[in-house]
């Protein structure tokens, strides 16, 4: 069984006489200590004692209790008719899965130094790294969360519990020890079994090296890693049912549907992952519905998609060049009709000169068989299919493309995930937006945090003392393809 206690699942045991606080081999998780939900106060900042001036919806919510009921009961209406409109199994459905699946599964595990060092795309692995771990810096912990209770030794603290959905090979495990607020249990869901295991595999590593991470003791985040949390990993599609019958999932605490004060996560984390559930509203309500089952009230969703806006205006783009080039070609071949009518003798011999050289266009070819598609030299994106004139994707479901990143994303069908559609979706399942950022503008903001921008230079996005930027043009467009997120439960 892949379960809560699963033997093969959990972390290296501790010996009796190795039970002491200091110890940072992992401490096995037990549901049953669970302290209930606390009540929300003000946060602090991650890196000192200065109160942190992000707010959190709390009794300044938009969404009131009554408004709250009235968006859970048309959520779960909606559901109910898609799932009378939908087959009981979509075959299509399946085969994308796979696809993708098979995808994840193939990309081989090349280790950190090749990450590091041979990689072409190295500076941009950096920066969505970076990024990443802004995201865990700022919005991990909890709003009561006293930085530094554990450095000061009181222990007191909280701590968390964390749901990686989409976690891959396990690339977040580091950054999820280096998290301001000490993570308790870390629950990584993939349908990549193969990954899966390498994520696994690297959770053991770090145990067997003493809970330090691949980073010498001393993480690149510049101070000590704390202690390594316990960890479980399961399979799992979770985008296309539910994740509530996972043991360990339900042992911390899942509704379905209803709200309630239940223990649950303080953090469902999506990096790079949502927008595959952007097939069809089903999946998109199901995603969404796994990630408010999980998230306890005031529990936070971060992540990061591929930016709708800038997806909008590059098919806006494409879409108007199209219609001018055949407009143009419409008028170039109606004037040489025009002046055949008055030269039909000259018409002819035209004609076969073409069929000589094979060039005359059959009859009836239609141009529009184009389709949107931009790149650069590290990546592509191609829509299969007729896009929007004016970029907005309306219904917001089903609108696929081919995404290509050098080395490492190999033409796997993406969703596009209409920001304004997702953000109201995801207030039918109680969660509202906290944070929006295009991964430029985290750069920008961030970039000289007293926390965040030296850490930029250890993960090797900028050079030392707030030197020039490591991350190329191309990487830096590769990059503004995305935002980072962050919703509350409510
Ligand atoms: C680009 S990888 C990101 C991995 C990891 N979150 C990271 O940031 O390194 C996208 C991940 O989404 C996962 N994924 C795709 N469909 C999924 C689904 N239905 N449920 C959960 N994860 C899914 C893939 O298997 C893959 O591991």
């Amino acid at each position: 069984m892949a379960g809560y206690g699963d033997r093969d699942n959990s972390p290296p045991r501790r010996g009796r006489d190795n039970d002491n606080e200091n110890d940072e081999l992992p401490q096995p998780f037990d549901a049953k200590k669970l302290a209930p939900a606390k009540k929300r106060q003000r946060s602090t900042s991650p890196g000192g004692d200065t109160p942190r001036l992000q707010k959190r919806p709390g009794r300044r919510s938009r969404i009131t209790d009554a408004s709250r009921e009235q968006a859970r009961r048309a959520a779960e209406e909606r559901e109910r008719a898609l799932e009378q409109e939908a087959p009981a199994v979509d075959p299509r459905r399946n085969i994308i899965n796979d696809v993708v699946r098979a995808h994840y599964n193939a990309v081989p595990e090349r280790g950190r130094d090749w990450r590091k060092t041979d990689s072409r795309i190295k500076g941009l692995r950096s920066f969505n790294n970076w990024v990443k771990s802004c995201i865990i810096q700022k919005f991990s912990p909890d709003e009561d969360h006293t930085p530094g209770a554990l450095a000061r030794g009181t222990h007191s603290d909280k701590k968390l519990l964390v749901l990686d959905i989409g976690c891959g090979k396990g690339g977040d495990l580091g950054k999820w020890q280096q998290a301001p607020q000490q993570v308790e249990l870390y629950v990584g869901l993939d349908p990549a079994d193969v990954s899966i295991d390498q994520a696994r595999e690297r959770y053991r590593s770090m145990a067997n090296r003493g809970g330090h991470g691949g980073r010498g003791g001393r993480g690149g985040y510049g101070r000590r890693p704390q202690r390594l949390f316990d960890a479980r990993f399961h399979t799992k599609d979770c985008f296309g049912e539910t994740i509530g019958n996972i043991d360990i999932i339900r042992d911390v605490g899942f509704t379905q549907g209803q709200i309630a004060e239940h223990r649950g996560f303080d953090v469902v984390s999506m990096m790079f992952c949502m927008h595959y559930a952007f097939e069809t509203e089903q999946k998109a309500r199901q995603m969404l519905k796994n990630v408010a089952g999980a998230l306890r009230k005031g529990g936070r969703f971060i992540g990061c998609i591929p930016n709708s806006d800038v997806i909008g205006s590059k098919v806006e783009k494409f879409n108007k060049q199209l219609k001018e080039k055949i407009e143009k070609k419409a008028k170039a071949e109606a004037e040489d009709k025009a002046k055949s009518t008055e030269n039909p003798a000259k018409e002819e011999d035209g004609a076969k000169l073409d069929q000589e050289d094979g060039e005359v266009e059959e009859e009836g070819e239609v141009e529009g068989e184009e389709t949107a598609q931009w790149s650069n030299d590290i990546y592509r994106v191609r829509f299969p299919g007729k896009t929007p004139e004016d970029g907005i994707f309306r219904p917001p479901f089903g609108w696929k493309y081919n995404f290509f990143l050098h080395e490492a994303v190999e033409e796997v069908p993406e969703y596009v995930v209409p920001w304004e559609a997702f953000r109201a979706l995801a207030e039918d399942y109680n969660l509202e937006l906290q944070y929006h950022k295009s991964f430029r503008d985290v750069w920008e903001t961030e970039k000289d945090d007293r926390e965040l921008g030296p850490l930029s230079e250890r993960m090797g996005v900028r050079e030392r003392h707030g030197g020039a930027l490591l991350v190329s043009p191309e990487e830096m467009e590769a990059a503004s393809f995305y935002v980072a997120f962050c919703f509350y439960r409510v």
